[in-house]
């Protein structure tokens, strides 16, 4: 189930007649009858709301529409199939019959909320990596500037003083609409939501024409869903064209990106951050590595220059916030402006769990990086900026993508100092042979230069987390990698809390208070599990 419903104080009465006018629709019965909000699920139907029964994977909405019209939904969207069974269950509300629910109802949800996304300036953000925090970021820049803003995504919607965590990247359509709709009411001006491929596949993002779309980069990730490479990288182009989008910006650092760029059927600029790219409209120069971030200087080609800062460690947050930068000047923002609004600190802003710093010294760093190539992202960028040893704790998860775990093992033991193998979301695996596959990976490293890894393992994570927090001279690193903002860990189907930032301050408190400090010791296997 979805996180929560957020509605506009005063809602529209829109007819059932007028909802039939899309494409691919029609009614069956009273026309006259209204409605003023779109639910999906059931258990959430409140008065006046249209019910949408759409055909998943698992069960057809319809099965549900009885219950939903009993706590007052007063009419239906669904298909043929769906429209049989809400007439075999005795419900006698009209029912909007669509050809396809899920192509339908971003319009519909739209059309009933009173197309919101089009009274307020808006930015996307695709990409395999980087959406989280270049929202944050342009949500950081906008404030700067005056703006009245709003924020969808992964960690959080928010707009004003409401703030609701989320449980996926991009809500469904219904609540997506419901939540805009109740941004414009509050004055929003400004949204700036993360895209995320699935949300173009199943229809979540119709109704929305951005007005600009922005592309981080694309690697391997979601092939369960999408299949290939290929069809993962197609959905995702999609938000590059004019039924979605108006304008887009494009990081062109990786072939994914390049390619992206050539087959957008909107105008695209493209940001190249990591080379200079003679092609690219504007390119990452003069980068300067600080301990807490990195200035950079924007060039566009025909010599124009936008010089900045980003407040988050990592190389990728450079470019995360030229892309933030890129997309705000392609809004009509002055450069100028922009700079003076940001002013010294530039993109300030802190991303829950995204290369969070939580101390200076030790440097305490959480961050979501779950995959092996993130992991070596997260832990070369720290290396440049460390002089004592960078250690880092992380573990990998449980049920899915086991090949990743040796991988990831590799990765740690070939950049950090100090491996601390501990437990991500075992889920419903045992996390004892989880660690033992990511330690054989840490182990099966050789060719490095210079003595080699500290390699131990230690459970809980918690436990872990205080060791090497504990342990760390003032001068290290101590990286906590895979669970970001999270604040649950599945242990064999049972939710746990657990939060990173929580158990690193603990331990930077208890060391700030006096206590010894201690050298953490490999874990006794067998006596490890959370
Ligand atoms: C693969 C996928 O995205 N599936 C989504 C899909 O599930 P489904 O087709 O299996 O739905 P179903 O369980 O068969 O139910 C069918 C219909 O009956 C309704 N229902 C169901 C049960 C009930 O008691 N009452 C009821 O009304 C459901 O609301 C639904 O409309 O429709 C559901 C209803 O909205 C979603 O919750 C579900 O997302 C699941 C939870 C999910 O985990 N999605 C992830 C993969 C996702 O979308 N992730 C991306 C980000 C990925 C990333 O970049 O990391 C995201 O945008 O969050
Ligand atoms: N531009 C980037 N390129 C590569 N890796 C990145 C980039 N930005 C962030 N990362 C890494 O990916 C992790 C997730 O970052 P972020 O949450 O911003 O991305 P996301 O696309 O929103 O992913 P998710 O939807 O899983 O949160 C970060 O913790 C960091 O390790």
């Amino acid at each position: 189930m979805s996180s929560s419903r957020i509605l506009p104080p005063a809602r529209r009465q829109v007819q059932v007649a007028d909802l039939a006018a899309h494409p691919g629709v029609r009614l069956e019965g009273d026309p006259t009858v209204t409605v003023s909000s779109v639910v999906l699920d059931n258990r959430r139907a409140e008065a006046g709301d249209l019910f949408a029964a759409v055909p998943g994977a698992r069960v057809h909405g319809a099965s549900f529409a009885a219950d939903a019209v009993s706590r007052g939904a007063t009419a239906v969207l669904t298909d043929a199939a769906g429209a049989r069974a809400v007439r075999d269950a005795g419900c006698d509300v009209p029912v909007l019959v669509a050809e396809d629910v899920r192509a339908t109802l971003g319009a519909v949800a739209a059309a009933v909320h009173g197309e919101p996304a089009a009274a307020m300036r808006t930015f996307g953000v695709t990409g395999t990596n980087g959406k989280t925090t270049t929202t944050f970021l342009l949500d950081h820049a906008l404030r700067a500037l005056g703006r009245r803003t709003g924020l969808v995504g992964t960690v959080e919607s928010r707009f004003g003083d409401t703030v609701v965590p989320s449980t996926l990247t991009t809500p469904e359509a219904p609540e997506l609409q419901g939540w805009l709709a109740a941004m414009v009411a509050d004055d929003v001006d400004t949204l700036s939501m993360e895209v995320s491929s699935h949300s173009i596949a199943m229809h979540r993002v119709d109704g929305i024409v951005f007005d600009v779309v922005g592309f981080t980069n694309l690697s391997q990730d979601h092939l369960d869903f999408h299949g290939t490479l290929e069809d993962y990288f197609a959905v995702k182009a999609e938000l590059f064209g004019p039924e979605r989008a108006r304008r887009g910006v494009v990081v062109v650092d990786d072939e994914w990106g390049a390619r992206l760029a050539r087959e957008a059927r909107v105008p695209v600029t493209t940001v190249a951050t990591t080379t200079v790219d003679a092609d690219a409209d504007w390119t990452v120069q003069d980068v300067e590595t600080e301990p807490g971030g990195s200035r950079f200087t924007l060039v566009h080609r025909d010599g124009r220059r936008v010089a900045t800062r980003v407040a988050l460690p990592g190389g990728f947050n450079v470019a995360n916030a030229a892309l933030a930068c890129v997309m705000l000047l392609e809004s009509g923002v002055d450069a100028d402006t922009l700079v003076a609004a940001l002013g010294p600190e530039g993109f300030d802003a802190r991303v829950p769990g995204r290369m969070e710093v939580l101390s200076d010294a030790p440097r305490v760093v959480v961050d979501f990086a779950h995959n092996a190539d993130a992991l070596e992202l997260a832990l070369s960028s720290l290396r440049m900026t460390t002089p004592g040893r960078l250690v880092v704790v992380f573990g990998a998860t449980g049920d899915r993508d086991r090949g990743k775990r040796p991988h990831m093992g590799a990765v740690a033991a070939r950049f950090a100092d100090v491996v601390v193998v501990t437990d991500d979301d075992p889920h419903s695996e045992p996390p004892g042979p989880i660690r033992a596959e990511v330690i054989a990976g840490a182990r099966a490293v050789t060719g490095r230069e210079g003595p080699g890894p500290e390699i131990l393992e230690i459970a809980p994570r918690a436990e872990a987390i205080r060791q090497a927090v504990l342990s760390a001279a003032a001068t290290d690193t101590v990286l906590l990698a895979g669970r970001g903002h999270e604040t649950v860990q599945e242990v064999d189907g049972v939710d746990l809390p657990l939060d990173d930032r929580v158990e690193a301050r603990a331990a930077l408190a208890a060391r700030s208070t006096g206590r010894e400090r201690t050298a953490p010791t490999p874990h006794d296997e067998g006596d490890t599990h959370a």
